[in-house]
């Protein structure tokens, strides 16, 4: 599974964003800077943003933190990380890039304040492993967050379902040539835990003291905050 996934971004990897930008109508930014501020991360923290891809929300945190603060970038596709180094530095901004797999980091326990994942946790293996390895890396009382997409409901739930199954695969395939890489995210963002369900994961870790569901744009994505045991 995890090869597939990573071949799948890897061949999607170059219009990644681009396709980000035109697929969200740029939302995803308000939700990125959402998570940071929902994180509490402050001046000077130390920040791992796990399956970081193409780095925008590594790039939150590292304005966020600031120049005495610390943040790196992992993910297990190297295509993906490609074009993360060049953008931190277009905007003058210092983050670390690694090639890691956010079920076993190559960090020591408590080196971090805060740990996130952007539209990564719904792809890994197996969620609550991933949950308590970046708690493991999370200083006691720091705090982990994740953003995933949710499944809104009612009229705007129907249109949103619409516009994923039908939309989204024309464009992305246009823009990408991988039609199914964009058939793959409405289908497993419909069967990924959101909301309450997803908090039961964040238990069943074991890792994390309080949690909460933050729905963003009536429940399209989701902020999970997690406080670190
Ligand atoms: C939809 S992209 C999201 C990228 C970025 N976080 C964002 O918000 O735009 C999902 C990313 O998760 C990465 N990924 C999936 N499973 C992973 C794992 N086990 N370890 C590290 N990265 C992983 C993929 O390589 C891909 O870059």
């Amino acid at each position: 599974m995890s090869t597939e996934v990573r071949e799948m971004f890897s061949s999607i990897a170059t219009k990644y964003d681009v396709t980000n930008e035109v697929l969200s109508f740029g939302i995803h930014r308000l939700w990125r800077r959402k998570a940071v501020r929902l994180s509490t991360a402050k001046e000077g923290d130390r920040v791992l943003d796990c399956a970081s891809g193409t780095g925008d929300l590594a790039l939150a945190f590292k304005r966020k933190v600031g120049v005495s603060g610390r943040v790196v970038g992992t993910d297990f596709c190297p295509e993906m990380l490609e074009s993360a180094p060049a953008k931190a530095e277009k905007e003058g901004l210092q983050v670390d890039f690694q090639v890691a797999d956010a079920m076993d980091l190559p960090f020591a326990a408590d080196s971090f304040d805060v740990a996130s994942i952007s539209f990564g946790i719904r792809n890994v293996d197996d969620p609550v492993k991933c949950l308590k390895e970046m708690a493991r890396v999370v200083r006691p009382g720091g705090h982990v967050v994740v953003l995933e997409f949710g499944q809104p409901t009612g009229a705007f739930g129907a249109l949103f379902r619409f516009y994923s199954k039908t939309v989204m695969p024309t464009i992305g395939g246009l823009l990408t040539g991988n039609r199914a890489a964009y058939q793959y995210l409405p289908k497993t963002s419909a069967a990924f835990p959101a909301g309450d369900k997803f908090l039961e994961l964040m238990d069943q870790s074991g890792a994390y003291a309080a949690k909460s569901a933050h729905a963003l744009t009536f429940g399209t994505a989701y902020v999970y905050v997690g406080t670190v045991r």
